[in-house]
């Protein structure tokens, strides 16, 4: 989690070639969408695609009257796209540039170099798919340059579509092969100071199983999942959302320390419990968290 709480909890694609889609996002509660130009756009499709960016921006669609993240997923530098993607995103004005296909912290650097020429560091961020065998072994490399701004590195997305296709793993129900993998991403994400969003599930039509996949990512510690149907949301929301019961203890420990006898305290008993003030910290974070989605 980043330091000043931003949700991340539902992240939508939207292809870019999808007027229909594109049409929806203003009625949808998602915390960011992804517009995307990889993917999800055929490769007959991808100009047209990318021309109708400055007309999205123009108007940037409100989730229900809050303003939601927009974010676009360009095709890799490398492709025949990637250069001319990047110079229509910039002038587009997203919050944040999403590569694919990312190996080496270098992929970075260099998107950042050329944004570099027009905007403030602050501004457009960078986001990554992680869903290469090399990004797997170079994941401290690349998620350290969370910790320069200069890097404009904000964000990972586990690509497990990718990551199956490109390793022959399994893909089972409970992701036994890919879990390892996804905790290292977290890991390192968690070093570099940036938000970690978990991959897609594809079976849309399938909402128990969905929001099974959302509880385990929850609990690896993921700040949220990327969806693929409106359907997705609402699960993911919840699954990320601090649980009424982490809130509880929330709320007490951060009374426990408020009061008198406490002040000078580094650790206290609470309910036959031992705190410390590392859960003070941990305590207030949830609840700035909980404030910022209004849970
Ligand atoms: C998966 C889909 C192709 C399913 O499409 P469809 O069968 O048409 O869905 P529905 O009929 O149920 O749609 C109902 C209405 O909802 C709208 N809709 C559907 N999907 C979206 C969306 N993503 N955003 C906004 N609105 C959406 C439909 O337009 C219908 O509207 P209406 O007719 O007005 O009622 C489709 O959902 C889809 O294309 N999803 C996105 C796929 C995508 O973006 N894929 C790429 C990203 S995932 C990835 O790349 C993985 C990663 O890189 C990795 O390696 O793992
Ligand atoms: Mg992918």
């Amino acid at each position: 989690m980043t330091e000043t709480y931003r949700p991340r909890r539902s992240v939508l694609y939207v292809p870019a070639s999808n007027d229909k889609a594109l049409a929806k996002i203003a009625q949808l509660a998602c915390d960011a969408v992804i517009i995307d130009l990889e993917d999800a756009v055929a490769p007959a499709d991808k100009i047209a695609a990318r021309e109708k960016l400055t007309g999205i921006f123009a108007n940037r669609p409100d989730a229900n009257g809050r303003r939601c993240e927009m974010v676009v997923r360009v095709n890799a530098l490398s492709s025949e796209w990637g250069t001319d993607d990047l110079a229509a995103v910039a002038k587009a004005e997203p919050d944040g540039i999403l590569l694919p296909k990312v190996d080496t912290p270098r992929d970075v650097l260099e998107v950042g170099d050329v944004l570099d020429d027009n905007f403030a560091p602050d501004s457009v961020k960078l986001w990554a798919m992680i869903e290469t065998p090399k990004a797997m072994l170079n994941i401290g490399a690349i998620a350290e340059l969370g910790r320069d701004p200069a890097s404009r590195l904000d964000c990972f997305i586990a690509g497990t579509n990718d990551l199956v296709k490109d390793t022959g793993v399994l893909a089972t129900p409970d992701r036994a092969y890919l879990l390892p993998w996804l905790m290292q991403m977290l890991l390192a994400a968690r070093a570099g100071g940036i938000d970690m969003l978990d991959g897609v599930f594809n079976d849309f039509r399938d909402p128990d199983a969905f929001a099974h996949e959302c509880t385990q990512a929850a609990a690896m510690g993921f700040d949220g999942k990327t969806l693929i149907h409106p359907s997705q949301i609402e699960a993911a929301n919840r699954a990320f959302a601090p649980s009424a019961q982490a809130l509880a203890e929330a709320r007490a420990v951060k009374d426990a320390f408020a009061l008198a006898q406490n002040s000078g305290k580094g650790v206290i008993a609470l309910n036959g419990r031992m705190v410390e003030r590392l859960h003070l910290a941990q305590a207030e974070k949830l609840l700035a968290k909980a404030a910022a989605i209004g849970a």
